[in-house]
């Protein structure tokens, strides 16, 4: 009794603990991140209500808080990281005197901000919880210590809103597949009646974020059952027994509430390759996984219940999973074609955020090779917060525009300032991958090309393909060695020096060329074998790269193979450059004043052309800021050749 009450008095003084530490987030509110050039613009405007300066941290809340309407949320406040600039505080003061701001305060570097509550607290809240569950291990005795993984089992998710298969777009194949699962939950008893095979475990296989938790949701709801979902990392524990315990209750539970799904998310945090762990021994992902094993074999199919698992490492799993009577249906979840992205677009905005006529989904469909459908999601979103931080009244297609390249390429860095040296050069670098990419034959038209650096890169050229390209030609290849090239040859002709920014181009570049002789037999000399050079992933078992011996002579060939491929396709991009050289210059030019130039700009550039005034209510460029070295512009980071 008296441990007791000693459980609830230390329960008590967490929570007191938490609920002080989030006291000052207010719930359903956002802080966004802005560029600084939108602050200053912001602040300047008088939209800020109070800003907070701690070294170059710079926060605040708006006057008028805005709202997605998407999510309900509301965004109130902002933060941005300032430039290395001198008289910041006296700006803001300057607001403050003007009335433009209400308040200003300069705080001292990380005062009273959330991590500094928390890294004051957590050692503290570490020992308190450690503590509690020793005592209770303690209490209970050993074998007890099962009950642990009892409690955290029933924290189960059972699903609260329907989701049905016309919520899942672009992957119709996989819903195929699974039809017959959804008939079998509504009826086993039928089912089994009319011959059918019952199933018992499938596994969804595909890269992430292509909507395999949903499919997995999508049937329970189908067929009106409960669903059970548990991610494997929630299994590895760090008390020994706990994640077999809590298989077993799983099962447990599952069974009382046939007919049912269990969704285990994450199959490959358990379902490794036993002897893979650590010290290859009795690990507890290894006792979790035999207990999930016998769980499998334990039940029969025509209890109902159903295992849907779901990963993005099929390559990894114990091969003990895969076995007849287990996870015995396979169904590949794959990255959506660009029918599918446009489905799965339509999906995320029907009825949820009003889009302006000139948003067309078709179009940023085809824009988007490689985005999954959690990106798209994403994508969606994103725009329509844009929308709402402009106070429009519906979502634009520049929305849609500037929400993609933040998706894509991950936030906008801000670190440090780029010197304008660094930016002249990123600007004739770039502006040679589009002369190359406009004059080469057989490549994708430009989309657009920037400047303003994002995630790893400090500009990136972008073409629009056509369609999803899954059969490359030669040529096609060739003419992109080609326009890789071109950043690099920029730099040579108007700097007359090499940077280190053309490294991922020239890696790109060999790869697509190695690919080109030791794949796809498309050299002459090396003729149509494989020679085992592909080093490109291996996804699903598809596409194995073969590793077969090779002579040495052969070696040495295919290195002057590759070698020759890619300054043939230098000397093109060379001659390309040379002959268009003012065209080159304009438009590095535009792109030093621009940052951003969109496939029209190009074209009328290209054609000796001036560029109309730039729309008013564009979207606001970012301050020019990035690392101080180069670390090179992919190109069109979605195209990889196959
Ligand atoms: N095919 C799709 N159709 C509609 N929305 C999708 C689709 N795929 C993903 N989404 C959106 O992305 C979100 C995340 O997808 P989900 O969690 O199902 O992906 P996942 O494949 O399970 O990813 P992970 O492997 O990372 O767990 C979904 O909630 C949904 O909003
Ligand atoms: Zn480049």
């Amino acid at each position: 009794m008296n441990s007791m009450m000693k459980s609830v008095l230390v329960w008590l003084g967490i929570i007191a603990l938490l609920v002080l530490a989030f006291r000052q987030i207010p719930q359903n509110s956002r802080q966004v991140e802005i560029p600084f050039s939108t602050f200053y613009t912001e602040g300047t405007a008088g939209k800020y209500k109070t800003v907070t300066l701690s070294g170059f941290d710079l926060e605040g809340t708006y006057k008028d808080p805005i709202k997605n309407p998407k999510t309900g949320e509301t965004i109130d406040r902002f933060r941005t990281v300032a430039p290395p600039m001198q008289d910041l505080g006296k700006v803001i003061l300057s607001w403050k005197t003007e009335g433009q701001l209400d308040e200003f305060k300069a705080a001292k570097p990380s005062e009273n901000n959330f991590a500094y509550v928390l890294m004051f607290w957590a050692p503290l809240l570490v020992f308190v919880v450690l503590w509690f569950v020793f005592m209770r291990q303690a209490q209970m005795g050993g074998n007890k210590a099962l009950s642990f993984g009892k409690a955290r089992a029933k924290g189960l998710s059972t699903s609260a809103k329907r989701i049905t298969f016309a919520d899942v777009a672009g992957c119709d194949e996989a819903k195929e597949e699974l039809k017959e699962i959804v008939e079998f939950l509504k009826d086993p008893a039928k089912f089994v009646k009319l011959g059918g095979k019952i199933p018992k475990g499938v596994l969804l296989m595909g890269p992430p974020g292509t909507g395999k938790t949903l499919l997995a949701r999508a049937i329970a709801g189908e067929a009106k059952v409960q669903f059970f979902s548990i991610s494997g990392s929630d299994f590895v524990e760090m008390f020994v027994g706990v994640g077999a315990s809590r298989v077993r209750d799983l099962f447990e539970q599952a069974k009382k509430s046939a007919p049912c799904i269990v969704f285990i998310d994450e199959i490959d945090a358990v379902g490794r390759h036993r002897g893979a762990g650590l010290g290859g021994g009795h690990d507890e992902r290894e006792q979790t996984l035999n207990q999930l094993l016998v769980e499998m074999d334990g039940f029969e199919g025509n209890e109902g219940v159903i295992l849907i698992a779901a990963t993005n490492r099929p390559d990894v799993l114990d091969p003990a999973l895969l076995r007849p009577g287990r996870f015995d249906r396979r169904v590949v979840v794959d990255r959506p074609d660009v029918k599918g992205r446009h489905e799965i677009l339509k999906v995320h905005t029907t009825d949820k955020i009003p889009l302006s006529p000139d948003v067309d989904l078709e179009v940023i469909a085809r824009g988007t090779p490689g985005f999954a459908g959690a990106d798209l999601a994403n994508l969606c979103n994103e725009a329509a917060l844009t929308a709402a931080r402009g106070s429009k009244k519906w979502v634009e297609m520049a929305d849609f525009e500037s929400a993609k390249d933040k998706v894509y390429m991950g936030a906008e860095r801000r670190s440090l300032v780029m010197t304008e040296a660094d930016k002249r050069i990123t600007a004739y670098h770039e502006a040679g991958h589009t002369v190359v990419a406009v004059v080469m034959p057989h490549s994708d038209p430009m989309h657009k090309v920037t400047i303003i650096p994002r995630g790893r890169a400090l500009g990136v050229t972008w073409q629009l393909p056509v369609t999803d390209r899954f059969n490359t030609t030669r040529d096609y290849m060739e003419s992109r060695i080609a326009i890789a090239m071109g950043g690099r040859i920029a730099e040579e002709i108007f700097f007359n020096q090499l940077s280190t920014g053309a490294a991922n181009d020239i890696q790109q570049a060999t790869e697509m060329a190695r690919s080109m002789v030791t794949e796809y037999g498309m050299s002459d000399k090396l003729g149509p074998l494989n020679f085992g050079g592909g080093q490109h992933e291996v996804f699903l078992g598809r596409d194995f790269a073969q590793h077969r011996e090779i002579s040495e002579d052969t070696a040495r060939l295919i290195d002057v193979e590759v070698q020759e491929f890619v300054m043939r396709n230098y000397r093109r991009a060379k001659e390309a450059i040379e002959s268009h050289r003012d065209q080159l210059v304009a438009i590095a030019e535009a792109l030093l004043v621009r940052e951003t130039l969109d496939g029209n700009d190009i074209e009328i550039l290209m054609k000796g052309g001036t560029l109309p005034p730039p729309k008013a209510g564009g979207t606001p460029t970012a301050p020019a800021t990035t690392e101080g070295a180069a670390t090179g512009a992919p190109l069109n980071p979605a195209l990889k050749p196959a």
